[in-house]
């Protein structure tokens, strides 16, 4: 599990009082996050909470997903919203990062995927990008190309020749891909619609959670980051068929996809698998150098996503 930052009972209590009026009583930490420190907190009155202390983004970038989150509720897209603190706030700061305190939603993520989860999620995508067409703060995506190119730089050199020639070949795919296709659809992304991102009670989705990554981007690069986790036929990294397809209509019902994305779509499957090769050999070279390890870090395996590049690749 992920605990960056460990907060006491007390200081949580402290914290939910002062600033919420709420009177807690229990709290837990998260389990699975990867990047921020996440507890359960429960009210006195039996309600339950997240509370999250941003450990990536500093208070000036946190502060966009607020406003963003409120919007997407509104437009009726299921995402839990932050909660509004006593003075007006809905991202405060503690122990020196910012904070918010959200609903708690019940639901899993889903395991094993059905075609009905792909179904529901493609369509709440769809509406999510939709959703953000007219939204007019921005934000570029901190993990898009210009990250990744800078990133394979790095990665590269620790490399065998044979992960060099697969990421060379995957990013020119990829560069190829948006030359000639360069009127793509772009706009905010959510970046990391993972299974793990998203909270299910049977086939029905409850919310998409963890929009730390969101961006402008291309709806391509969400879509392909989506297929890739929903869609893959674990504990193969192949896509299963049904599944695809069944994300796939749903999303094209509500908005469907260009001539041109439809094209580029495989390149674009490769290049979000790479995405995550590189964010996760990444975190695994910084947890590495900072010392983190055991039991309190989760850490997901690169050679995962290499495996899924590959496979993306042959057309798999
Ligand atoms: N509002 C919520 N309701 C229920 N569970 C939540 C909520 N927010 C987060 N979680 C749980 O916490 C986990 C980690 O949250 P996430 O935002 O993905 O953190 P991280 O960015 O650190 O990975 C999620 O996978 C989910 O299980
Ligand atoms: N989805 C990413 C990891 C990001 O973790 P999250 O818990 O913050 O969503 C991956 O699979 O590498």
């Amino acid at each position: 599990m992920s605990v960056y930052t460990e907060l006491s009972l007390d200081e949580i209590r402290a914290f939910a009082a002062d600033h919420y009026g709420l009177a807690v009583t229990g709290c837990e930490p998260i389990a699975s996050g990867i990047e921020n420190t996440n507890y359960f907190v429960r009210g006195d009155d039996g309600r339950e909470f997240v509370l999250t202390l941003f450990e990536e983004l500093n208070a000036a970038e946190a502060a966009f997903l607020p406003p963003l989150l409120q919007h997407l509720h509104r437009q009726g897209v299921p995402v839990a919203g932050p909660l509004t603190a006593k003075d007006g706030r809905s991202l405060l700061t503690l122990r020196d990062k910012p904070v918010q305190l959200a609903p708690r939603i019940l639901g899993g993520h889903p395991s094993p995927v059905s075609t009905a989860h792909c179904a529901a999620i493609g369509e709440a995508l769809a509406k999510l990008h939709l959703a953000l067409e007219e939204y007019p703060l921005h934000r570029d995506n901190a993990h898009g190309q210009e990250w990744w190119e800078a990133e394979a730089n790095k990665a590269r050199k620790a490399m065998n020749k044979t992960d060099q020639l697969l990421l060379e070949t995957i990013l020119e795919d990829f560069e190829e891909t948006v030359e000639d296709y360069e009127d793509l659809p772009m706009g905010l992304i959510h970046g990391d619609l993972f299974r793990d991102n998203t909270l299910f009670e049977g086939d029905e989705l409850r919310a998409i959670l963890d929009f730390s990554e969101a961006g402008e981007d291309y709806w391509l690069l969400d879509i392909a980051i989506t297929i890739n986790d929903f869609c893959s036929a674990w504990p193969s990294v192949k896509l299963d068929q049904d599944l695809y397809h069944a994300f796939l209509r749903a999303y094209n019902n509500l908005r469907p996809l260009t001539a041109d994305e439809q094209e580029a779509l495989p390149a674009f499957l490769g290049m979000a698998a790479t995405r995550f090769w590189l964010s996760r050999l990444s975190v695994a070279a910084r947890n590495a150098a900072e010392g983190r390890s055991g039991e309190a870090v989760t850490q997901k395996d690169p050679n995962e996503m290499k495996r899924m590049v590959a496979a993306r690749m042959m057309g798999e």
